[in-house]
């Protein structure tokens, strides 16, 4: 183990100012705040080209060590250990041997809400709105739904491409085609390869896979769960939540008049069937997929008096509601092999439909196969709707036991027989969103 990391474990208490003098005396002699275990241990046994596979790296040994008796002052001097080590560019999202993130290690470890976990959120933030920038607007840094972390950026090379690429920028105006960062790009190449080949991935792939509906699941030919039974309850208080402003006493008359609700992604119809039970004015449901549409037909969708069916994707039904005078008073948004990008273009339409007293609100499964991931987005998704002006309260649900592990037994597992868990977390966020 080489100094750097021994210094990690805390071998002496108490934990003092000594210790952040001495990290930065590493770091400001060129040992990277990356440099990992398995390099250490490749340098020691001179093989120093061998690819490796998992980057311990000094947060994550912080993260294993830290003590849970900590001192008031050791905590500042831990909290300054960790700010120093994303100062000089230790990345937040880095995977060791058991396939961690050091934010994975400390929730682990009870450590969430002691300000340690927070700190590794906030750098998934701040990367994620970093990358956002460098990459023109798109979003490709974390994986939502799709079960895959990516590893290997770190702010620091995000901010030295970020500013190379400005640089660049200028340089070439009027080049037409901007530069692209070589990481952003090989993210890229990676992503279109996963999306090419998987319904869960690719929204072209999936509306032209076919669907099966067993007793409960909706699943793709290739055993994606589309939607299942286990989220009934996030369906009834997502259903509540549409109707709350009818009970309360400050939403206009004049918003109440006609309640209408739109539900985009029919799905097993679990939330629509809720919505009618609630009798409003008028219920429109968004589906795209033809044998979802073929099955609401089957059910007698089509035959109810105040529903509206949009057929298609709602990237192009929506938008021609925004010149025909219809507004909502809830819009709730649950598909299927979409991603944050298109989250971010429903939410240039979202406010343009919802009324004034209008909620918002979506199923919650943005990076959800992973706690710290699924905490950043919670971040991510306040702070991009904010810019609209509208605010996020989450209301804490308790997700299934079942979602939390991959067994062998239908009983204890959901994801028995299912292609890839998109669910992992105990607790699930319930967005309530609202014009401020
Ligand atoms: C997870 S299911 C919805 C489940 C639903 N909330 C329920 O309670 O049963 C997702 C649905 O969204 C539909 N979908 C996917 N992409 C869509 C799009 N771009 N526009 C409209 N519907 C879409 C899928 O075909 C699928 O029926």
């Amino acid at each position: 183990m080489s100094e750097l990391h021994e210094l990690c474990t805390f071998p002496i208490r108490p934990i003092t100012s000594e210790y952040v003098t001495k990290l930065q005396y590493f770091l400001s002699n060129g040992i990277p705040a990356t440099y990992t275990l398995e390099e250490a241990e490749a340098y020691l046994a001179g093989k120093e080209d061998e690819e490796l596979s998992s980057t311990t790296t000094p947060l994550h040994i912080i993260a294993t060590n830290l003590p849970s008796d900590l001192s008031e002052d050791e905590k500042k001097v831990v909290t300054e250990l960790i700010e120093e080590l994303f100062a000089w560019g230790a990345g937040w999202n880095l995977i060791d041997g058991k396939e961690q993130t050091p934010g994975d290690i400390l929730f682990e470890r009870g450590f969430k809400g002691t300000g340690f976990y927070e700190a590794i959120v906030d750098a998934g933030v701040r990367a994620e709105l970093l990358l956002r920038k460098i990459n023109g607007g798109e979003v490709e840094f974390l994986s939502d739904d799709e079960g895959d972390i990516v590893i290997g950026e770190e702010e620091r090379e995000l901010r030295r491409q970020f500013e190379e690429a400005q640089a660049q920028r200028e340089k070439e105006q009027e080049q037409e085609q901007e530069e692209i960062p070589e990481l952003v790009q090989e993210d890229k190449e990676l992503d279109d390869k996963y999306n090419l080949e998987t319904p869960a991935g690719n929204q072209e792939t999936y509306l032209s896979t076919k669907l099966t509906y067993t007793d409960d699941a909706l699943l793709t030919s290739a055993n994606d769960g589309v939607m299942m039974e286990w989220e009934r309850e996030i369906m009834k208080a997502a259903a509540d939540t549409l109707f709350k402003t009818r009970e309360e006493k400050d939403t206009p008359q004049e918003d109440l008049e006609e309640f209408v609700v739109l539900n985009i992604g029919f799905g097993m119809g679990i939330i629509d069937t809720l919505i009618q039970e609630k009798k409003p004015t008028k219920h429109y449901i968004s589906e795209a997929h033809p044998d979802v549409l073929a099955k609401m037909k089957k059910d007698g969708w089509y035959e109810k008096q105040n529903v509206v069916i949009l057929e298609g994707r709602w990237q192009e039904t929506l938008p021609e509601l925004l010149t025909k005078g219809v507004f909502f008073n809830g819009i709730y948004y649950d598909t299927f092999s979409e991603h944050y990008t298109d989250m971010l273009d429903l939410y240039d339409v979202v406010v343009g439909l919802l009324k004034p007293s209008g909620i918002f609100s979506f199923f919650n499964g943005l990076g959800a196969d992973r706690q710290v991931i699924y905490d950043v987005y919670r971040k991510i998704v306040e702070i991009d709707l904010n810019n609209y002006g509208l605010n996020v309260i989450y209301k804490d649900l308790d997700a299934p036991k079942t979602t939390l592990k991959e067994t062998d037994n239908k009983d204890e597992s959901e994801w028995n027989g299912i292609n890839r868990p998109y669910w992992r977390c105990e607790t699930f966020y319930h967005p309530e969103i609202r014009f401020i």
